[in-house]
């Protein structure tokens, strides 16, 4: 581990336009150097060793003018230590991040100036919207939380803080983000679902792991926490699926799927090597009466609500017996916000199991009826969706994420369908 030290991170190597980093200044010591601080950013990059010429990646620019990487941790150190925190005054920026009181905002402020968070995109269709909209906002203060994705989002939301145009993809663009904005945080949403995915493997493949490479190499070269969104969809047909445990055979058959497990080993793998603060959930289908489902395979138990409050009917495309994990949005949100400021020591891993509930749709369509007599379900099975169903989680173990870091529901099925249905809900009001 200690040769690997020397060795260029991912970032520093030349292979993308615009990836390597700028030559460091002439120091005048050699080893552990402190480059000289800039008087508006202080980032991590600002602590370098000192390339050892003839070592380094080769091609261009050579070896003697690219910074070499923070030095790998052994397998077996702790988890990095939390940031400092922010300078008192630097980063009090109205109630958001860095302010006095926001402790796990301090813990990630890692010694920048004037934190932010980021999102890349966001929960289902009105995406960046529903995440970083809903709750980013509401707990950091809107011009702290920047949403991004390559599609204009709802009006409520486009208008409700900063929201730029960025392409996952973008590399370069994704990097001026951060570096611009002083970015602290960033969860990165962007993906295809499981459905969509299988109906577009190269665009799945390119947007949820050529993507989700991008942001590893963005977070750890600029010592963000980062939040990744897996799913139960990391599971397959070979995990023991009543319940499933964090820890057991993964063997997923969708691109989804094999993307999300990816992105929960390689962020594991930049947290043990580079120190990289990767946090991850596997979210069970999450229902939201903000926005639209966005191609996945628990999309029907969001759509029924439009369909019930709109026609009174619904055609489920899953079988009535179909039994998933299910999670009301105010808890997804709520769970995601907790494991990004849970202190580092008491976090034994780094992807999480998080659950709520567990119905099939007749059991969504019995609760249904509770509140809507006239209510009338049919069934017309995809074929794709209810395979995909059938190799997934029926019931998800969620007891390290309770122990940890304290995770603890607030919806279970009743007070879903309540919600949905209330009248200041969305869906209630989008029909
Ligand atoms: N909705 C759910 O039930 C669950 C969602 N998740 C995860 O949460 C995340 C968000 O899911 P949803 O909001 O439901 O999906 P969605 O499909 O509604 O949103 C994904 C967003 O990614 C954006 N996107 C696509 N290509 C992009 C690119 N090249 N650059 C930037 N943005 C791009 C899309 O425009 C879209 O707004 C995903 O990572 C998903 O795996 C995990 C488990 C359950
Ligand atoms: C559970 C998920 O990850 C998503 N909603 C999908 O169905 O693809």
């Amino acid at each position: 581990w200690e040769a690997l030290a020397e060795l260029p991170a991912p970032w520093q190597c030349p292979g993308k336009a615009g990836r390597l980093a700028p030559p460091l200044p002439e120091t005048p010591r050699a080893g552990l150097t402190r480059a000289p601080r800039s008087p508006l950013i202080l980032h991590p990059a600002s602590w370098r060793r000192r390339p050892i010429p003839g070592k380094g990646c080769q091609g261009n620019g050579g070896p003697a003018s690219r910074p070499t990487l923070p030095a790998p941790r052994a397998p077996s150190d702790p988890a990095p230590p939390p940031g400092r925190p922010l300078k008192k005054g630097i980063g009090e920026r109205r109630g958001g991040f860095g302010s006095g009181e926001d402790k796990g905002a301090r813990l990630s402020a890692r010694g920048a100036v004037g934190s932010r968070a980021a999102c890349c995109s966001g929960l289902a269709s009105c995406s960046s919207a529903s995440l970083g909209g809903s709750v980013g906002r509401k707990r950091f203060g809107k011009d702290n939380v920047i949403l991004s994705d390559i599609r204009k989002p709802p009006d409520h939301i486009f208008h409700s803080g900063p929201f730029i145009y960025s392409d996952i993809l973008d590399y370069k663009n994704l990097r001026e983000i951060v570096v611009n904005n002083r970015i602290t945080w960033l969860f990165h949403y962007s993906a295809l679902l499981s459905a969509v995915g299988e109906a577009n493997v190269p665009l799945a493949r390119a947007v949820n792991i050529t993507g989700l490479h991008n942001v590893l190499d963005v977070a750890a070269e600029h010592n963000l926490r980062l939040f990744v969104p897996s799913t139960i969809g990391a599971f397959g047909p070979t995990s023991p699926r009543n319940p499933t445990p964090d820890l057991c055979i993964q063997r997923p058959r969708t691109i989804y799927g094999v993307s999300k497990v990816h992105a929960e080993l390689m962020g594991e793998y930049y947290h043990y090597r580079y120190g990289l603060d990767f946090r991850c959930l596997r979210y069970p289908g999450i229902i939201s009466a903000d926005s639209q489902p966005g191609g996945g395979t628990t999309d029907y138990a969001v759509r029924i609500f439009h369909d019930a409050i709109k026609n009174g009917k619904f055609e489920c495309n899953l079988k009535s017996s179909t039994r998933l994990p299910m999670m009301y949005i105010d808890d997804c949100l709520r769970a995601t916000l907790e494991v990004m400021e849970a202190p580092a020591e008491s976090l034994s891993m780094r992807t999480y199991n998080v659950n709520a509930m567990s119905f099939t749709p007749e059991d969504l369509a019995q609760e249904l009826l509770k509140h809507i007599p006239e209510f009338q379900i049919t069934y017309n099975v995809d074929s794709v969706r209810q395979a995909i169903a059938d190799s997934w989680p029926m019931n998800f173990d969620d007891s390290n994420a309770r122990k940890d870091w304290g995770w603890k529901h607030d919806f279970d099925l009743p007070e879903l369908v309540t919600t949905m249905l209330n009248s200041d809900t969305r869906v209630a009001q989008a029909n």
